[in-house]
């Protein structure tokens, strides 16, 4: 078995990978970077669809040291931000190794080392790495979801999830259902009625509905005051902005769009023209549950039946790092997300973090590589001192 011994590891070359990766590097750091797929930042490159841009100003968007640059504009598109990233990859000579999906990682206490194992998908056998540090950078999304409903392995349509929907291209004049109502399933089905098709949106829970502009004055306007204030405002400017649409199905939640982000992670849904289509009754809201499928037909809990050819999930994702982290317990709770609360979710215990899962999108990501790259070269350079000074009690 192949087997080498390296000083840091970090799993996954999302944005929170190559963020941890340069600070790393800055501090002169040694590190691999392991990453299941062929390429970096997949969920950006990959597993997006066509119309995804950034919801958040490009101030909020931007990884260590590199801010954007002052001419491209606020708000940048999924190309854009992708040159970006390339640009961020090359100055930093950042190098992950692909096809390596980690299956594996356990800590052995005696040589206080990580032992962790990747599967090479390219030529079939186990690496093996032991490292001093374990960065946990796989995501909020490494898995999606999919509900269990019944009925749905008979199911005749096609049913896809958002992660591997591109566009609605091939659903002109399909009836298309689309089931959540986050920021995926409210552009989706915007993007469906543009390509020709018929979709209807199942909406179970109250949500935010914000644009860009009133998420960036949010967010400012948190950097010097408490949630609760930015809240209220926001909250008026979102009344003003879109009216009362309890006639379409959609109720704003009785906790502010802000709160909600900090406190459960759940973003705010951005309006990109989803509730104009709704209002016109070109997107129809369905405002309950599915309870049921058969055939073709969907039931839903308020008794509604409806045939559909197509149904996409937007049903959101899972950070699954508990499959194969086995000491998860050192960061992570049973959902694979930090046990620890903001601001001190990075960091675990026996050399252990994770970035990129405060739910704080790209700038959570870049904050949690700034400090995990910190607390290793302290931590180093506390070992490096007791090592030359044994007797001193330092
Ligand atoms: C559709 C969508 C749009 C979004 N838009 C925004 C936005 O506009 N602004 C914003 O701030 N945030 C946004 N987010 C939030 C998003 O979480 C971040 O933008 C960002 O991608 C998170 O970076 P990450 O590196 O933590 O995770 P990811 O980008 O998910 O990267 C994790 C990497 O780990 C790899 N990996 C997972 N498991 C393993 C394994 N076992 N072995 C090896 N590799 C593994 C994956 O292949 C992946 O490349 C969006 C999320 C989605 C789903
Ligand atoms: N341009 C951008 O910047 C974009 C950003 N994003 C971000 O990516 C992340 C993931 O977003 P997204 O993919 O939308 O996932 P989310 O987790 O945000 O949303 C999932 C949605 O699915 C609903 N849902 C789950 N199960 C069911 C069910 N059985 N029946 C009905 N509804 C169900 C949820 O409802 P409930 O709340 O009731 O559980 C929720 O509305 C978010 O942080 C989002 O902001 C996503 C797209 C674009
Ligand atoms: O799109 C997301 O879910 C993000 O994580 C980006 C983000 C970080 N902070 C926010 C506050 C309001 C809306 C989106 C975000």
């Amino acid at each position: 078995m192949n087997m080498k011994e390296v000083e840091v590891v970090i799993v996954g070359s999302g944005p929170s990978g190559i963020a941890t990766s340069a600070c790393l590097s800055q501090k002169s750091i040694p590190h691999i970077l392991l990453e299941r797929e062929d390429c970096y930042v997949s969920l950006w490159r990959k597993y997006a669809y066509d119309r995804l841009n950034l919801h958040l100003a490009k101030e909020f968007c931007s990884l260590p040291f590199m801010p954007h640059s002052s001419t491209s504009p606020t708000f940048l598109t999924k190309a854009e931000f992708l040159e970006y990233i390339d640009s961020y990859v090359e100055h930093f000579n950042i190098n992950p190794l692909y096809y390596r999906s980690v299956e594996s990682a356990v800590y052995d206490e005696a040589e206080k080392k990580w032992r962790v194992e990747a599967k090479n998908m390219q030529e079939g056998f186990v690496e093996v790495y032991e490292a001093k540090f374990l960065v946990i950078a796989t995501g909020e999304n490494s898995e999606h979801y999919v509900p269990d409903i019944p009925g749905l392995d008979s199911y005749e349509g096609e049913t896809v999830h958002s992660k591997y929907y591109k566009s609605g291209s091939k659903y002109e004049s399909k009836e298309v259902l689309v089931v959540g109502c986050g920021n995926s399933g409210m552009e989706i089905a915007y993007d469906l009625h543009k390509w020709g098709s018929y979709p209807s949106i199942v909406v179970r829970s109250p949500i935010h509905i914000l644009n860009k502009e009133l998420v960036q004055r949010g967010m400012h306007m948190l950097k010097h005051l408490p949630v609760e204030v930015v809240d209220n405002v926001i909250t008026e400017l979102e009344k003003l902005a879109y009216g009362d649409l309890s006639k379409y199905g959609i109720y704003p939640p009785n906790k502010g769009p802000f709160y909600l982000k900090q406190v459960r992670g759940n973003a705010p849904v951005l309006d990109i023209g989803t509730i104009q289509k709704i209002k016109d009754g070109a997107i129809k809201v369905i405002p309950s549950q599915i309870m049921r499928i058969e055939n073709k037909k969907v039931v839903f809990e308020n008794h509604m039946e409806k045939e559909f050819d197509v149904i996409v999930f937007a049903t959101g994702y899972r950070s699954i790092a508990t499959k194969w982290l086995k000491d998860y317990k050192y960061v992570l709770n049973d959902n694979g997300m930090p046990k620890n609360t903001y601001p001190k979710h990075w960091k675990g215990e026996c050399g252990l973090y994770c970035a990129g899962l405060s739910r704080r999108g790209i700038f959570g990501a870049s904050m949690d590589a700034e400090a995990i790259a910190k607390d290793i070269h302290q931590t180093i350079s506390l070992i490096t001192t007791k090592l030359q000074y044994p007797s001193k009690d330092i």
